[in-house]
């Protein structure tokens, strides 16, 4: 669908992105872009956009009416309601648009429409951007931050949404994220920028296996926790965790016994993108 291919962006004499290896979009693919501030995220939305000019190459058979994007920010008139604002961006009869009916009755939003939209909460602003990109029903879109500044049961419950709504399409989603549970839910496929650079990109559960084995185990990182398993080997994790790589179920079943033993509590996780992301960036690799 679209292969981005040895591409680099620089603003001024900075090199913001450098994409030094084919990245391949195909039908169905739900790609996850994480990465911190300033890695290079937003910037590459914006070059498969052509809204920032790059050296390289973005081949696709897609025109640009083919290709949907939800930015991070969006502002819209506040002086009427949002039924207006929404028949007017898509041009179409509110009342007698099944299409438009049925993605609003999906997101829950019937009850805003008399809304004007700076009455409208933070999740209600975010679902109705949604539903004008979602209308277009492009075979690629492109979501930047979609639930940044929601609280966590907004958030949870808007990508709930999301995944239903593509469950089983044929249309790829990119989505750039800061919250690795909703990455969890909506990807299938990870894109993972360091400083403008491409650190890892493939199939989510491929790249668990290379970076953490088959599964992690998480306790704790207190004081007793670390004299207990100081023999134990671990992979890298956020300051809180002890993470135990497992090759195959005698290793979780070795470390569950010890921790069910001593009374820790623990997490088995074979798909924790946060886990995964830490050994990523810290060059960590297979057991
Ligand atoms: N218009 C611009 N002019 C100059 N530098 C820019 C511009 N836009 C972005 N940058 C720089 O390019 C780098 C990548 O920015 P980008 O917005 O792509 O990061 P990001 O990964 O999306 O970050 P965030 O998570 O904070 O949104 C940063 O160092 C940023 O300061």
């Amino acid at each position: 669908m679209l292969t981005i291919d040895r591409l680099q962006v620089r603003y001024g004499n900075k090199t913001a992105l450098l994409v030094d290896r084919p990245l391949e979009i195909g039908a169905g693919d739900r790609i996850g872009v994480i990465g911190s501030n300033g890695a290079g995220k937003t910037t590459l939305l914006k070059a498969v956009l052509g809204l920032v000019p790059y050296h390289g190459r973005i081949r696709t058979k897609l025109r640009p009416e083919d290709i949907s994007v939800h930015m991070q920010q969006n502002h819209y008139v506040g002086t009427m309601p949002v039924k207006h604002i929404i028949s007017a961006i898509l041009n179409t009869d509110v009342k007698t648009d099944k299409k438009l009916r049925g993605l609003i009755d999906f997101f829950e939003f019937s009850g805003c429409m008399d809304k004007k939209y700076p009455a409208l909460s933070g999740g209600q602003k975010q679902r109705l951007t949604i539903i004008l990109v979602l209308y277009q029903d492009a075979p690629l879109t492109f979501f930047d931050e979609v639930t940044s500044g929601l609280d966590f049961e907004t958030r949870q419950k808007l990508m709930e949404k999301m995944r239903a709504w593509y469950a089983g399409k044929e249309s790829a989603v990119m989505i750039v994220s800061h919250y690795y549970d909703e990455l969890e839910r909506l990807a299938d496929k990870l894109l993972i920028l360091d400083h403008g650079r491409v650190a890892a990109f493939g199939k989510t559960d491929e790249l668990f296996r290379r970076y953490c084995g088959r599964a992690v185990v998480t306790i704790p990182a207190n004081e007793k926790n670390r004299a207990l398993t100081a023999h134990i080997k671990t992979v890298a994790a956020p300051a809180h965790l002890l993470a135990f790589p497992c090759a195959d179920e005698t290793d979780e079943a070795h470390l569950a016994s010890l921790f069910i033993r001593e009374n820790i509590d623990y997490r088995r996780s074979g798909t924790d993108i946060e886990i995964l992301y830490s050994n990523v960036l810290s060059g960590g690799g297979a057991l």
